[in-house]
């Protein structure tokens, strides 16, 4: 569960945000520029809101009012960038338990390694490194690696863009069902509304930071 209501100042416009998700996807859509990255960052903890609150699993995590923002890494959000941003010195299975945090938290949901490799269905590349893996097979590996963090929300910026037609609507299959597995909030950014169509259940789009909510029209055959 998502609830965040901030206002973040960016150069030349402000960005205001008021969502709310209980589970399911939320796709944002926009122009370059339209303040969808800052969206995730600030939920995150990576960039701090103007003014407002956020709320993840019911638990606070920022408030302007209350002075209070918990840091990134005690947010327990899963993030996918942009780039997916694995280590290029580690393997596969050392960049996905990479997101395994330290010590025991008893409240987690916790997928063990095997799980997740298993899931994702790269258990066969776990001993290879990011440069010797395709753009698809990049995206599963980090994909791994937020699951691992047993998040209560997962951001994915872009994550299907740099991916050829068919990689990209077999992913597309495996968000939703992941999505439907985990049974936590995911939001997407994309740029593309069939995308956003697709794979979200509710959609919005920032443009110069203002957000608008889309009416969903499902393709019929996705
Ligand atoms: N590090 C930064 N310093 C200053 N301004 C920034 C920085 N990062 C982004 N911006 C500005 O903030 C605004 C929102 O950027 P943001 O990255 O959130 O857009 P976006 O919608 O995610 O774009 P894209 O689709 O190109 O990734 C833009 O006007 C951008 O120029």
């Amino acid at each position: 569960m998502i609830e965040a209501k901030f206002g973040k100042e960016l150069p030349g416009f402000e960005l205001e945000i008021n969502i709310a998700l209980t589970e399911g996807i939320l796709a944002v859509v926009g122009p370059s520029g339209a303040g969808k990255t800052t969206l995730l960052q600030c939920v995150a903890g990576l960039q701090k809101p103007s003014w407002g609150e956020i709320r993840i699993g019911g638990r606070l995590v920022f408030s302007s009012r209350e002075a209070k923002n918990i840091p990134a890494r005690e947010r327990r959000i899963g993030y996918l960038f942009q780039d997916y941003a694995l280590f290029p010195h580690l393997t596969v299975e050392k960049n996905v338990l990479y997101g395994k945090p330290k010590g025991d938290d008893r409240r987690a949901k916790r997928l063990s390694l095997a799980e997740v490799l298993r899931m994702l269905g790269i258990e066969h590349l776990k001993n290879r490194y990011p440069g010797q893996i395709s753009g698809g097979e990049k995206q599963r590996v980090a994909l791994a690696r937020a699951l691992m963090t047993a998040p209560e929300l997962l951001l994915l910026d872009e994550p299907l863009s740099a991916l050829d037609p068919e990689t990209r609507s077999a992913l597309q299959r495996e968000l939703r069902r992941l999505q439907l597995e985990w049974q936590i909030p995911f939001i997407l950014v994309t740029h593309d509304l069939r995308e956003a169509e697709f794979l979200g259940d509710q959609v919005i789009r920032i443009n110069r930071g203002r957000q608008e909510e889309l009416a969903i029209c499902r393709p019929a055959f996705p």
